[in-house]
């Protein structure tokens, strides 16, 4: 599955938003990648994270036990592409603010591959390896739908992106004045 195809699935769903966005790393954006908007569809969901167990399978060697889904944007794209992997999906959530595995036990030395939506700064990511790595797992690979920093990134692992989609990110304080002009939202759960 190429790039094109992914975004096509996103804008078919009308889930590529052009505003003025603050992302979840605090990064403001013009673009924002409404995933819920494709979730909503399990035919469209299942089309992405069967292509994104593919590629998982061919770029991870040996057994993966888990895979691990940040909510909430990875919990829907986690439990599909567990179900084409065939291993058992969990998920981190967040109490007060900190990524924690409040519903599961997890065994030392658990093999995890974590399953996000989209990847921008990969902060959230290294918030769910640092969790899983407290907890004695061995996160093997990180994969995401879209990859925002086209690959620039670097979350410590190993990141496999069905798609890399750059959208420009600028600091608050580095606005264009065609972004400034126009009232900032939040979509995403953090802080709330
Ligand atoms: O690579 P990053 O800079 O961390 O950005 C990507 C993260 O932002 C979104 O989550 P968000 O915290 O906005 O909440 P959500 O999961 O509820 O959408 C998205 O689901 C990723 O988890
Ligand atoms: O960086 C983010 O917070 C982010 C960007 C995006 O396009 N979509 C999303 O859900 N989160
Ligand atoms: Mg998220």
């Amino acid at each position: 599955m190429q790039t094109s195809d992914v975004l096509d699935i996103f804008r078919s769903a009308g889930a590529v938003l052009e505003g003025h966005f603050i992302l979840t790393s605090g990064l403001r954006s013009p673009t924002f990648l409404q995933k819920a908007r494709v979730f909503m569809h399990a035919d469209k969901t299942e089309v992405l994270c069967k292509a994104l167990a593919d590629k998982i399978r061919a770029d991870v060697a040996g057994d993966i036990d888990y895979v691990v889904g940040p909510a909430i944007g990875g919990l829907i794209p986690a439990y599909e592409t567990s179900r084409h992997l065939k291993v058992p999906a969990i998920w981190v959530e967040r109490e007060q603010g900190t990524f924690r595995l409040r519903r599961f036990e997890i065994e030392k030395g658990a093999r995890v591959v974590i399953v996000e939506d989209i990847v921008t700064t990969g902060l959230s990511i290294r918030e769910t390896i640092a969790c899983l790595a407290e907890l004695g797992a061995e996160v093997v690979a990180a994969a995401c739908i879209i990859d925002r920093s086209a690959g620039k990134t670097d979350v410590g692992v190993p990141l496999i992106a069905l798609a890399e989609y750059e959208v420009p990110a600028y600091p608050a304080d580095q606005l264009p004045p065609e972004l400034a002009a126009i009232p900032a939202v939040k979509p995403g759960s953090r802080n709330i």
